[in-house]
């Protein structure tokens, strides 16, 4: 069999099992942006599990995008150079040297092992931070009430186009940082990324993979995990939510405004929970839409 008929013989098992397989061919062309966290990322064998995963999305036609993170690796590396650790409301009070280390650990490490896992499983994965294609134009975040936690970085636009050219033959893989008109560079919360960049691409779903079973009502209480929540609903106790779950309840909302049809919050600690979330009617962890506002 020549190479054209080989390929026409792959494209009809692809037709066919997406016609035998209707509820798989429901998410074809999707795009998902998928937030992967440091706080999920600890186990080698979840890592491989979490690649496969990725690129099982890609296999049945989805358009899956990552963006990362690695705070606990930051925070290892700071404590080894004796520097301060300081988190505002979910964000890393920021100097230069913790801006470069985030760098260092984000897009040399991080990203590179998620690109490499990727590549192995089966689809080509590009690695890329705001700065790679101009993807991210960012400004100087300021902390509450004003307050100055240093070169933190809030994106003020997405170049959805490099995103959208990767994407026809990659998996982008994301690292969140970049920098400004002037060149500075700066340390972006993943979650802001994730959300900015769901926001910008309108994807249909926008999931956070974390070290909790969901959004819990009392952090302090695994029973209390939330699964389902409006928008309307985020808002009105988002002032009493503290640590890393805030910048994921604030991308949450910044994306579901911006038309994204559900944002997730998973147990990356559990096996495929990406794949849990996705293909089961029922879904896992919380899910946030838009509610009523929608209508
Ligand atoms: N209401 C809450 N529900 C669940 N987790 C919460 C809540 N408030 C704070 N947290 C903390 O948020 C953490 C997840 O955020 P973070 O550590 O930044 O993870 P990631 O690396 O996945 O972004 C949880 O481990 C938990 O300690
Ligand atoms: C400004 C800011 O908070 N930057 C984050 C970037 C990494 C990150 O968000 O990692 P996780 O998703 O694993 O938490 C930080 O330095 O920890």
């Amino acid at each position: 069999m020549g190479e054209s008929r080989a390929r026409s013989a792959a494209g009809r098992d692809v037709a066919t099992l997406l016609e035998a397989l209707p509820y798989i061919r429901q998410f074809h062309g999707r795009t998902v942006v998928i937030k992967y966290g440091g706080a999920a990322m600890t186990e080698a064998h979840l890592r491989e599990e979490f690649a496969r995963d990725v690129v099982l999305l890609k296999y049945v036609g989805m358009n899956p995008i990552v963006v990362h993170g690695g705070g606990p690796d930051i925070t290892r590396y700071m404590e080894r150079l004796g520097l301060e650790v300081r988190f505002v409301e979910g964000l890393r009070v920021s100097d230069e040297q913790t801006v470069e280390i985030a760098k260092m650990v984000l897009v040399g490490k991080q990203n590179k092992d998620i690109v490499l896992r990727i590549n192995r499983h089966g689809q080509p994965a590009v690695g890329l931070c705001g700065d790679d294609g101009l993807l991210f134009r960012v400004r100087k975040q300021l902390g509450p009430g004003g307050a100055d936690i240093g070169f933190v970085g809030e994106i003020e636009r997405v170049d959805t186009e490099v995103l959208n050219d990767i994407a026809e033959n990659f998996i982008p893989v994301v690292a969140s940082v970049g920098s400004d008109a002037e060149g500075r560079s700066y340390n972006i919360n993943a979650d802001a990324a994730a959300g900015a960049v769901a926001a910008a691409l309108g994807a249909y779903k926008l999931v956070f993979l974390t070290d909790v079973e969901g959004w819990r009502a009392d952090p302090d209480d695994p029973d209390s995990t939330i699964s389902e929540a409006t928008a309307a609903e985020v808002r009105a106790r988002l002032p009493s939510v503290s640590g890393g779950m805030r910048p994921k309840l604030e991308a949450c909302l910044r994306a579901l405004e911006a038309g994204v049809e559900s944002a997730h919050i998973i147990d990356g600690r559990v096996a495929h929970s990406l794949l849990l979330e996705l293909f089961t009617d029922t879904g896992i962890g919380t899910k946030i839409t838009l509610g009523r506002e929608a209508q």
